[in-house]
């Protein structure tokens, strides 16, 4: 240990300290000697080893051999004699350790037995134990060595200081190449040993430190060095830490059909509402359903006006696939939940990315309230504001009072009614439903959710002492805040792609979430209530009845393909999507040219009564292909999409989930293609492989059924181009 010392004292003096070194590495041999006899007396191989490769030249020879120049091990080893002069019992462990670590990365061990053999070998000629020739020494000799040891010391830290940078890096490099050096560097360790030998012990700093030597001859000159490298290293995965309630969920059943609850079963349901299930068809409850609706309707068991116990309820979020049934696990909580209230205030407000599923989830609402005298608003933007203000807000000699006790909103309209609309209120609100989660917390930068949670908790003039309830934005729960009732604002999250990403969650200010999901591996058995582990990889899950395929097809063959599907095929209700505006309307004019097929196209090019007809017509079975852009590609509900094709394969996996999950829906089954180009092939599969989905089975199309369809094919594009430049006139004009 000592030696090494020196030896790194010499590294920063050289020249200056040159005789004075000379002398003390001399000794410090001899006690160094005295050590390895000890050592060699209690057999223990593995501390010769090491003391050997401290010794200096003549050991080398044999540290070579046993591949023994691990940058790490000497690290550590260095790290324990910086820590002090520590005596042979912590050196003898160390030692072990490093034995052991040696015997694991050593590429063979039979080399390193034979080495050890021979250090033991060599430990034997003589030796003296190393606290015996201290006492020889004498006082004088103690002296000195602990002069020498404290000026050691500190040039030790200065040197050490010096160099840490450049260690750290070399350090890192070798641990990248030590595997692949061990035997090169072992043989160039060797052969600059036998040349320093002859230069004499003032070289001992290179002999001593191997790496250090290994690095001088790999690394480039200091003052070129690049931190960080351009080696081509794999990766690691970085696995996130999630916080407790991401990554220990309540796992859902995802298999519908096998794990129906009867709607008896789920206790606390309001007889009027079971009625009502039944009356629409509604016997048993999918997984969801079985798990959420009881979750919600707990925390609201006594009343919606305070939590249950009295404090605030844990906000609520779901993740499960398309067509499980999330609508559902919703309304039915929250209509039981204002059943009994007497003055209408706007108590829930679900908010919805598209005009077209909030009129859809306010549909189901209606179905769910009619006849308890609920009163369910849509605030979308579809009828003019001044007539959505007449619907929201009554103005009478007592002062304002509102006319919804739910509302169904985009979050635009939403946040201009807050600003501009004289008695609206949303401080009585209770319930906020967040569907298609993941895609309100992409459009959370026109901070609708902040103007939400504003006006539930605007203090307003007859706010106080009258008030029966107050209201605070909750905080940490502390006796204060625990004296007065709160009217609690619960949070309920929708989606089938829900993010597990915390950052993202947290601008959503959950309070103490609770998270439900389907996405767990298939290995992992799954039993209602327990909580088991989800499966890291897995990010999303498709529906069960779902059968996916792609096409491989080229840019001019598409329409083609499409055109075999729907007539020789003969599929009917079909959703196909692109990813423009534009290219859905050139393809429902091509196909339209072509004739045979009920075609009609949905973007956002129609009006909104246009897309609702179209919608309607479709599930009617008037339509048998609709061609959209993605407007209809999430939440949707259309019965009895067959299958669902991907015209132009899409460029993110929660686009795809939400796509081919306009199909097999409610545990029915579904087809999904998708038509990939040769050079996007790799990309998409890999993309899906990624997020967990099973993989998809290739469908190649002969071209000798493509072949018939040609002729015609070719006059509807003659037609398509004449359409196309008369719609350009038109525009013109
Ligand atoms: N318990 C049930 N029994 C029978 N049908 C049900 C039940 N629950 C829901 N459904 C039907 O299943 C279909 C899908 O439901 P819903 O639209 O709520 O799915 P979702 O999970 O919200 O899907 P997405 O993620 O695509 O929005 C609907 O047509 C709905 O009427």
């Amino acid at each position: 240990m000592a030696l090494f010392r020196i030896n790194r004292y010499l590294g920063g003096e050289e020249d200056a300290t040159e005789d004075r070194s000379q002398a003390l590495l001399e000794r410090l041999r001899e006690q160094a000697r005295a050590r390895q006899l000890k050592k060699q007396q209690q057999v223990l191989l593995p501390s010769d080893e090491l003391k050997q490769k401290k010794t200096g030249n003549e050991l080398h020879q044999k540290l070579k051999h046993s591949g023994f120049d691990s940058e790490n091990e000497y690290q550590r080893e260095a790290k324990k004699r910086k820590r002090g002069h520590s005596g042979e019992g912590s050196c003898g462990e160390g030692e072990k350790k490093l034995r052991k670590n040696h015997q694991v990365s050593s590429d063979s061990e039979k080399p390193l037995a034979g080495a050890d053999s021979g250090l033991a070998g060599e430990a034997a000629n003589g030796y003296i134990p190393a606290k015996k020739k201290k006492n020889e020494n004498g006082k004088k000799s103690s002296l000195s060595q602990k002069k020498i040891e404290a000026d050691l010391d500190e040039n030790n830290r200065q040197q050490e200081n010096k160099s840490n940078l450049k260690r750290d890096k070399a350090k890192r490099k070798k641990e990248r190449d030590i595997s692949t050096e061990v035997e090169t560097n072992g043989a160039e360790i060797a052969e600059k040993d036998r040349s320093e030998e002859v230069k004499g012990n003032q070289s001992t700093k290179e002999k001593v430190c191997i790496p250090t030597l290994n690095e001088k001859a790999t690394l480039p000159p200091s003052s070129s060095l690049v931190l960080g490298g351009s080696d081509r290293r794999a990766v690691q995965k970085v696995q996130p830490i999630l916080p407790q309630w991401l990554a220990q969920p309540k796992l859902v059943h995802k298999r519908i059909k096998e794990n129906l609850v009867p709607i008896q079963d789920v206790a606390g349901i309001h007889p009027k509402l079971l009625k009502k299930l039944q009356m629409n068809g509604i016997e048993s409850f999918f997984p969801v359903q079985g798990e959420v609706i009881p979750a919600i309707l707990e925390n609201a068991s006594s009343g919606f006006l305070v939590g249950r116990g009295g404090y605030q309820p844990s906000d609520i979020c779901v993740s499960a696939p398309t067509g499980s049934g999330k609508t559902l696990s919703f309304v039915i909580p929250v209509v039981q939940a204002l059943l009994e209230r007497v003055v209408c205030q706007v108590r829930a407000l679900a908010v919805l990315p598209t005009k077209e599923l909030a009129q859809q989830v306010s549909k189901v609402f209606n179905i769910y309230t009619d006849g308890t005298g609920l009163k369910v608003v849509l605030v979308t933007g579809q009828k003019s504001f001044g007539k959505e203000q007449e619907t929201l807000v009554q103005r009478t000699v007592m002062g304002y009072c509102s006319l919804a006790d739910i509302i169904v909103a985009t979050p635009g309209r939403l946040v201009d009614h807050i600003d501009q609309t004289p008695g609206f209120s949303l401080r009585q609100l209770r319930f906020l439903i967040i569907d298609e989660a993941d895609r309100m917390i992409d459009d959370m930068h026109q901070n609708w959710l902040h103007q939400v949670v504003k006006a539930v908790f605007r203090a307003e003039e007859d706010s106080g002492t009258n008030m029966l309830f107050q209201r605070t934005e909750p905080g940490p729960v502390t006796a204060a805040s625990t004296c007065c009732p709160q009217i609690p604002l619960q949070k309920l999250l929708f989606s089938a792609t829900l993010t597990r990403n915390p950052e993202k969650l947290q601008q959503l200010g959950l309070y103490q979430p609770r998270l439900f999901t389907s996405v767990y591996s298939e290995k992992r058995a799954v039993t209602a209530g327990t909580e088991t582990e989800q499966d890291a990889e897995k990010k999303y899950t498709l529906p069960e009845g779902l059968s996916q395929y792609y096409v491989p097809c080229n840019l001019n063959s598409k329409p083609l393909f499409l055109l075999y599907f729907m007539l020789r095929m003969k599929f009917t209700r079909v959703l196909c999507f692109t990813n423009s505006k534009q290219t859905s309307h050139r393809l429902f004019l091509l196909i339209r040219a072509f004739g045979g097929v009920n075609v009609a196209e949905f973007s956002s090019w129609l009006t909104p009564s246009e897309r609702q007809r179209t919608l309607k017509e479709f599930e009617q079975g008037k339509i048998q292909l609709l061609i959209s852009t993605d407007a209809t590609a999430r939440g949707i509900d259309i019965k009895g999409v067959k299958c669902v094709i991907n015209y132009d394969a899409p460029q993110f996996i929660r686009t795809y989930i939400h796509r081919v999950g306009r199909t097999a829906r409610a545990g029915k089954v579904g087809l999904a293609f998708t038509m990939l180009l040769k050079v996007q092939e790799r990309k998409f599969l890999q993309m899906l492989r990624d997020a967990g989905t099973p993989d998809l089975e290739k469908q190649l199309v002969k071209s000798e059924y493509l072949k018939p369809l040609l002729p015609q094919y070719e006059e509807a594009l003659s037609k398509l181009q004449k359409t196309v430049k008369d719609e350009r006139a038109q525009k013109r004009a």
